[in-house]
């Protein structure tokens, strides 16, 4: 699957299927027990032989309820099993007290505690079954201490026993990949992480991915996903493939799949691209304007500016101030040049034929800025096209609004993008910010911020969201193998706005929001190809390769 789903999405596919008396809740969770042990069996295939033994921790609910499936099914493989409940066993919930009783008719149920686990004998697996999609709120301390990673070094060979996580490791929110805690943090200002964590080496989830495996702490924790078929498939198919506007009741990754299958290069990102087209005329792919800061101050409209030539825009000029000219002009060969003084209208300069603008890197915080990106926002569509030029507002463009929002956003359109890291993000979304939103996504805080702004947002980071004004919401994450932590450069973000801009520019392209997700894939993929000791010039270099690797 690519669409990623929140807690209350999960529970309703389940409840759908289960009320269409296609399956029952006892067999939902055979399969995921099944899909679990599959899934251990498959990452480790040695655990196959020889004698094993597995401590499985069980919780109050019905991720518990899971849990007694797994140690029952290992047990009839001839596995020691040791099964520990958080709980009282009368109160669980059906599904998961037919499964506890099933266990506790042969084997003992002991309880759940550090010094109940670790007094005991080396198990090759712990099963983390205390939590999923459940939690409501901070584990309890002696829970946390429990399933806290550092506990199993009492053990030999510490790091060969493997944690398997079902559905999470317990304690991480899987609508917003944080993890609740109310105690005890290292040093709450410098870097917010619970003192005790839970990290899992495999975490096995059902159906589909849910968002907080992918954001935040998430990916961190759960280290390595693994998503179960658990026969839900038919009931709630994904219904929005990439290069086709998003489904805005759901979150999708962007990443080359559908239906959990890969997706051709013939159909994305090649399909959205303007330079599919063989007929088509240097301005049929649109003329980008990079707008520079004064002397000494362009390199980051530069990049920029490269970026947006080499992935497609047909022209691409940087406008700089009068005085910045002779260093512009030393540097730029295939991008134009021309000055715009502080004083001077845009319409002296650049035609009604552009099609992109992007403002910020570099530029400067001033009114100056705030009086250009308001100007650019009131240029619309020219002649026949019909569509508005492409905006993207980054960096200064948008600090330069910090304490005055509303006075940016009641001039954006729907062509407009804003692309804030957390920290601009938090000038102009104070609310929103990554500190303020405790109870709200990354992925609900950029939906929130684009109704509010009236345009898309791209919220950047190894979580990358990318949220338009009705809802429709994507993820893409550079996690789970795709890891690019080199990307975090100085510069990155500015070649990201050229790249947004040259990909949206052209008349042929596809929608601001798609051209986007394209952005960000290539970004990343650009980073990837060229690998560790990055710096932000070498992106654009890179983008020839990663398109011809992508089949553009
Ligand atoms: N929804 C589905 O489609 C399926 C769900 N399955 C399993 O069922 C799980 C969800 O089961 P539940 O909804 O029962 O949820 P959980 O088992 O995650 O936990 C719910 C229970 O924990 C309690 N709780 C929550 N936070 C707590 C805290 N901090 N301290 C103490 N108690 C706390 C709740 O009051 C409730 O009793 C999934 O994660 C998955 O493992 C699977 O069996 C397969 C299908
Ligand atoms: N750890 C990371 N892994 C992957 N991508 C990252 C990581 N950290 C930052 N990035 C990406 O790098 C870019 C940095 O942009 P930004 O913060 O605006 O930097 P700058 O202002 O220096 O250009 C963004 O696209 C962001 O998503
Ligand atoms: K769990």
């Amino acid at each position: 699957m690519t669409e990623l789903l929140t807690s209350t999405q999960m529970r309703e596919i389940e409840q759908a299927a289960i009320g269409s008396g296609a399956v029952t809740g006892l067999e939902l969770m055979e399969r995921a027990g099944q899909g679990v042990v599959d899934a251990i069996f498959s990452e480790w295939p040695k655990l196959k032989d020889g004698d094993r033994a597995a401590v499985i921790l069980c919780g109050p609910g019905n991720n518990g309820g899971d849990g007694f499936v797994i140690a029952r099914l290992l047990d009839e493989m001839g596995w020691e099993v040791r099964a520990h409940l958080f709980g009282d066993p009368s109160k669980l919930p059906p599904d998961a007290k037919t499964n506890h009783d099933r266990w506790a008719e042969k084997h003992a149920v002991l309880s759940l505690s550090a010094d109940d686990i670790y007094s005991g004998p080396r198990p090759d697996v712990i099963i983390d079954a205390v939590f999923g999609i459940g939690l409501t709120r901070p584990l309890p301390e002696h829970i946390a201490l429990a399933l806290n990673s550092k506990a199993k070094t009492v053990w030999k060979r510490a790091t060969d026993i493997k944690t398997v996580a079902v559905d999470c490791p317990s304690g991480l929110d899987l609508d917003r990949g944080h993890v609740l805690t109310d105690f005890d943090y290292e040093d709450e200002d410098a870097h917010p992480w619970p003192k005790t964590l839970n990290m899992a080496d495999l975490t096995v989830t059902f159906h589909a991915p849910k968002i907080g495996h992918y954001l935040g702490m998430g990916p961190a924790l759960c280290r390595k996903l693994s998503i179960v078929d658990i026969g839900l498939e038919d009931l709630q198919a994904e219904r929005a493939m990439l290069g086709m506007p998003p489904d805005p009741s759901r979150v999708r990754l962007v990443e080359p799949r559908f239906l959990g299958r890969p997706l051709s290069k013939r159909i994305w990102p090649k399909t959205a691209l303007s330079k599919n087209y063989a007929m088509g005329h240097k301005y049929d792919h649109g003329h980008v304007i990079v707008f520079a800061g004064g002397v000494g101050r362009g390199g980051a409209a530069r990049m920029a500016a490269r970026a947006a030539l080499r992935s497609g825009a047909g022209l691409v000029t940087v406008l700089c101030p009068p005085s910045a000219l002779i260093e512009n002009a030393c540097h730029l060969d295939a991008i134009m040049l021309r000055s715009l003084a502080k004083d001077q209208l845009l319409a002296d300069v650049v035609d009604g034929r552009a099609t992109g603008f992007c403002l910020g890197p570099g530029m400067g915080v001033s009114d100056a800025t705030r009086s250009r990106v308001i100007e650019v926002l009131g240029r619309r569509a020219a002649g026949s096209s019909g569509r508005d030029p492409v905006v993207v507002l980054d960096a200064d463009a948008l600090t330069s609004f910090e304490g005055d929002p509303d006075a940016l956003f009641k001039h954006c359109h729907e062509r407009t993008i804003l692309t804030p890291h957390e920290g601009e993000f938090a000038r102009l979304f104070q609310d929103l910010s990554g500190r303020a939103r405790t109870d709200l996504s990354k992925v609900d805080a950029a939906r929130q911020a684009a109704a509010r702004a009236g345009c898309t947002i791209l919220l950047k980071g190894p979580d990358t969201v990318i949220a338009q004004p009705d809802g429709g919401a994507s993820l893409h994450a550079a996690t789970y193998g795709r890891e690019v932590p080199w990307l975090a450069t100085a510069g990155a973000g500015d070649v990201l706005a050229g790249l947004i801009a040259g990909l949206a520019a052209p008349h042929l392209s596809s929608d601001l929001f798609v051209m986007t997700e394209i952005a960000a894939y290539l970004h990343a993929e650009a980073a990837r190809g060229f690998g560790p000791g990055l710096i932000a010039e070498d992106l654009p270099e890179q983008l020839p390769q990663t398109l011809r690797e992508m089949g553009c």
